[in-house]
């Protein structure tokens, strides 16, 4: 029997997203009588220590990604599970995503004690989000409305909505999902209003390139489908140097063997939005193809702007 040490943060979405991860795997393993246990190690990030500063001023969202990969290097642990939306694009040498399970919910969703959806919100009424992609995307349709910063975990968020008194906060449904806590969510906002995050709502299982015991494991829980999608939305984001705190979103999903993507690219009040789709049987051919399309029309210079 092997124990397998699974890295995690600590944040309450972090632990529920592993436990249920861990619960998924152990079923496969029984199923198929494989001789594996699981056990969690918890891991405080840098960017858990500093949640309340600019994200983007400390160096992106990599930085929660960042120690738990020295972690998996250094054999502290031997996977780790991340939120695809906050994996960096790049990979260190020696590690490879080795599962991505099937996609949760992708899209954004409105949690609000008042509105029943975007349109019903009143004129000028406080959206907290520290978003840019969701800002952008929200003015664009809205621009009356105030939007807010507001950091945190998904649990801090739902609180300061009230603390705060915001008409509405923006968060992801898959996040809400797994928490179990969907009854909070009052309306969700479909990819043609507000796209969402590269990766949104699936998962990675990362581990060392060379555990070929449990690289075996994960390939029973990979998702073929979500790993598709997932691989044209993340070509897209690298094409664009996507990796921090910049206003771009895709979508992509297989539909009858064509994996058809929407990409976006805004400037951070929402005035400037560029969008493109396309289809086609390989995921690296069609981000390609949907940031070439996009760079074509500009998004090169709107993502310098906002990175300024
Ligand atoms: N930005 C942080 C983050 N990273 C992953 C999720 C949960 C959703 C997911 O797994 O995509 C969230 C919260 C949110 O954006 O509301």
């Amino acid at each position: 029997m092997r124990t397998i040490v699974v890295g995690t943060r600590q944040s309450a979405l972090a632990l529920t997203q592993t436990q249920q991860t861990i619960d998924k795997l152990t079923a496969i393993c029984e199923q198929a009588g494989l001789p594996f246990a699981f056990e969690i190690k918890k891991i405080v990030t840098r960017g858990d220590r500093i949640l309340d500063v600019t994200l983007s001023k400390v160096g992106g969202k990599g930085l929660f990604v960042k120690e738990i990969e020295q972690a998996l290097l250094d054999g502290e642990i031997d996977c780790a599970i991340h939120s695809m939306k906050d994996m960096p694009f790049e990979l260190p040498e020696g590690l490879v995503i080795g599962a991505i399970p099937e996609r949760e919910d992708p899209r954004d969703c409105l949690v609000s004690l008042t509105a029943r959806s975007v349109e019903e919100l009143p004129q000028g009424a406080r959206v907290g989000t520290s978003s840019l992609r969701r800002g952008a995307q929200l003015q664009a349709l809205r621009p009356d409305l105030a939007i807010e910063s507001l950091r945190g975990n998904i649990d801090t968020r739902i609180r300061k909505l009230t603390e705060e008194g915001f008409d509405a906060i923006m968060l992801a449904a898959a996040g809400l999902h797994r928490m179990g806590w969907k009854d909070r969510i009052t309306a969700y906002v479909p990819p043609e209003v507000c796209l969402p995050a590269v990766g949104q709502g699936a998962l990675a299982v990362e581990c060392r390139a060379d555990d070929e015991e449990l690289l075996s494991l994960l390939a029973r829980f990979d998702d073929d489908a979500t790993r598709q999608a997932v691989t044209a939305e993340r070509t897209f984001l690298g094409l664009l140097n996507g990796g921090c705190q910049v206003p771009i979103g895709a979508f992509a999903e297989v539909v009858e063997d064509q994996v058809k993507m929407t990409g976006m690219v805004a400037s951070p009040d929402g005035l400037r939005i560029l969008r493109e789709s396309f289809q086609g049987q390989d995921p690296v051919s069609v981000g390609r193809t949907v940031a070439e399309a996009l760079i074509g029309q500009g998004a090169d210079r709107i993502l310098a702007e906002a990175r300024e």
